[in-house]
């Protein structure tokens, strides 16, 4: 494989991060590079933002499906890079860009190296939110061609380079993203006696989400709440009238999902009542967890373990969630991480992913998927 090409592919996926569904360059972009493939070998369709391409087999017995995401996130980049972002404030922080590269090199490499099975290249927008894999599994075009069997691939920015971290079950969270906003009386900064200051009560309210975690869960059921953002008021001298907290929820257990959710309704009735304010919580947009399917996941480690294409690392779970986890409730298949070793991790602005990862992952999904595609 010509790594020197999808490095540079990487590059330039890299300038054109773009929000979830409004990924028009990453698109085009992906239907360029088609365009340069040999086109009686391929099946091309777009679903919104997304493309899907099917590289129909000589013997087909099933589909093996591929899913890269491509969207990007609202951050400013700050790495030491030459090639940053194009797109003010957006930032391919999360590895998707490699991702893509990755689905790209497979889908040159099966084009002209075609195996027994269908395969079909999934390029889905909006993992980061609102969530494009539901609404992709649910579609027509998805329907259509829907695979028998689905893998995918995350950077990990804590492997070496060379590495592979999977385990059978549950590799990722269930997620819920958590939007509230409250709305109270604004004023005079001299006379709060007048008016309800919505800065103190969103303060009280991060401060007793936290109690949420540490008093309401099992600790041996993992959960996280993050606030992420808080906004509002207007002026150093004028009370807030109004201010919104955005944040997300993590939980292992769907049970804990609900649990953490009562009680976070809960202390905003206690908020309303002790600030004299309205409150209205939007749980956003809200992802299963990513449950890896048992054999499948246990027959990739043995390819892993008797090929070694990558070195093998068995993981723990993670508090990360991913969208692809409704494919794997509806389809077997697996998630791993592919090892990028750099020192800032995912969603920083100085992630900077190493490429040597890219033919790792090049050589090992495209021999475990040659195995799996004629053999099995
Ligand atoms: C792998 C990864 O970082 N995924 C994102 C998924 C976003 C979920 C949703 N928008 C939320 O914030 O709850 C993650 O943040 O884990």
């Amino acid at each position: 494989m010509d790594t020197e090409r999808f490095i540079t592919i990487r590059r330039k996926l890299h300038q054109i991060p773009e929000p979830g569904f409004q990924e028009y360059k990453t698109q085009q972009f992906i239907l360029d590079f088609i365009d340069g493939l040999p086109k009686e070998r391929l099946e091309v369709q777009t679903w919104k933002t997304g493309v899907l391409i099917k590289v129909p087999g000589l013997n087909p017995r099933k589909t093996i499906g591929y899913r890269t995401d491509m969207d990007g996130l609202p951050i400013s980049e700050e790495t030491s890079y030459e090639f940053t972002s194009v797109h003010n404030g957006y930032m391919h922080a999360c590895g998707h860009d490699l991702h893509m590269t990755i689905a790209l090199g497979l889908l040159d490499h099966f084009v002209h190296q075609p195996v027994d099975d269908h395969l079909l290249f999934i390029f889905q927008p909006a993992e980061e939110g609102p969530g494009g894999a539901l609404p992709l599994l649910q579609s027509e075009e998805f329907q259509a061609v829907k695979p028998d069997m689905m893998l995918a691939l995350h950077i990990a920015p804590e492997y070496p380079v060379g590495t592979v971290a999977v385990k059978e079950g549950l590799l990722f969270a269930n997620t819920s993203e958590l939007f509230i906003d409250l709305k109270g009386k604004g004023g005079h900064a001299a006379y709060p006696h007048l008016a309800n200051d919505m800065v103190v009560a969103t303060s009280h309210l991060v401060t007793q989400l936290q109690s949420v975690v540490s008093r309401n869960i099992d600790p041996l059921d993992s959960t996280v709440i993050t606030v992420g953002k808080i906004t509002g008021g207007t002026k150093q001298n004028i009370i807030a009238e109004t201010a919104r907290l955005e944040g997300t929820i993590r939980t292992l257990s769907s049970a804990s999902m609900i649990k953490v959710k009562s009680r976070i309704e809960a202390i905003i009735k206690g908020i309303e009542a002790s600030f004299e304010c309205e409150a209205a919580i939007d749980y956003g947009s809200n992802y299963y967890q990513v449950c890896n399917h048992e054999e499948l996941t246990k027959e990739f480690i043995s390819f892993l373990e008797s090929s070694k294409p990558a070195d093998f690392y068995r993981c723990r779970e993670a508090m990360t969630g991913e969208d692809f986890g409704y494919f794997l409730k509806e389809i077997p298949g697996f998630m791993f991480w592919l090892g990028v070793d750099c020192e800032y991790g995912l969603h920083h602005s100085r992630i900077e992913p190493k490429e040597e990862a890219i033919p790792v992952a090049l050589r090992t999904l495209s021999t475990y998927i040659e195995w799996k595609a004629t053999s099995q």
